[in-house]
Formats: structure tokens, C-alpha cells, sequence
């Protein structure tokens, strides 16, 4: 899910802490792509050659920031067995509306 609409016009890629993120929709994985990536990143130069995933960087209405992750299953699922700390990013500055695009009635209450 890089480089997609979402974020083709952000540049700047953050090291996001894994605990942050909220990802409400499980992920079905392919073992052997999450094996393949574990492997890439744990090999990769500082250049990277996985691209940052998209966060929706929500601003609660009482402040606050939240953040959620719906694509890059895979990619989220290698940085967690590897037990990184933060996964690259790029930051989707969203609105409540953006996540009921998501969610429909299952986007948090909390943010309204
Ligand atoms: N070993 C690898 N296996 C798979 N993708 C890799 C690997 N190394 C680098 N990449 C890059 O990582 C990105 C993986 O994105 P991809 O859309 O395939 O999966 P994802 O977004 O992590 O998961 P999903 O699409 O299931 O939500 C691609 O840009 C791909 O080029």
C-alpha cells in the first residue's frame, strides 16, 4: 500500500512507536510474504527497502492524537515479530469521517 493517494504528497516518513497504533481490522497474512519481509528488514542499509506504511493521524475532538493502520498488514506483522520498537510511516493527517470510511459504526466513539 505504498505511495497511495493518501499519502503521494507527504514526504516525511516517522519512526512511530508500534504501541501507538491502533489496528482494528485483523490482518490476513500470507506466512511465507511476513517470512520474506521479516528477513529484508532485518538486512536492510539505512537507504530502506520497505517503504513506509500509511497512518491515519487523527486528532481527538478533546484532543489528543490517535493513530490508526489499516493497510500494510504484512509489513506491521514482520516489525512486530521482530520486536521493533517503531515501524516507518508516513503520517495521514484524517478526520473522524475518514475512519467511519474504514469502520462504518464501528469507529470509536471516543473521537467525536
Ligand atoms: N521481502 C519482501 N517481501 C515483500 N515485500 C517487500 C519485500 N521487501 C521489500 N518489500 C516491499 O514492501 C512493500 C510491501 O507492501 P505490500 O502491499 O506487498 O504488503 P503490505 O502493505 O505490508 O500488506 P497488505 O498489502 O497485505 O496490507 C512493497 O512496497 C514491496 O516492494
Amino acid at each position: 500500500m505504498d505511495n497511495t493517494i493518501h499519502s503521494a504528497g507527504i514526504a516525511e516518513v516517522h519512526n512511530v512507536p508500534m504501541s501507538v497504533i491502533k489496528r482494528p481490522i485483523p490482518s490476513v497474512l500470507d506466512e511465507p510474504k511476513v517470512q520474506s519481509l521479516m528477513a529484508t528488514i532485518n538486512s536492510e542499509s539505512s537507504e530502506g527497502e520497505v517503504p513506509p506504511v500509511d497512518i491515519l493521524w487523527i486528532i481527538g475532538s478533546e484532543g489528543g492524537n490517535y493513530y490508526f493502520s489499516f493497510g500494510g498488514c504484512h509489513r506491521f506483522e514482520a516489525y512486530k515479530r521482530l520486536n521493533r520498537e517503531t515501524i516507518k510511516a508516513k503520517l495521514v493527517r484524517s478526520t473522524l469521517g475518514d475512519l467511519y470510511h474504514y469502520m462504518g459504526s464501528s469507529a470509536p466513539k471516543y473521537l467525536a
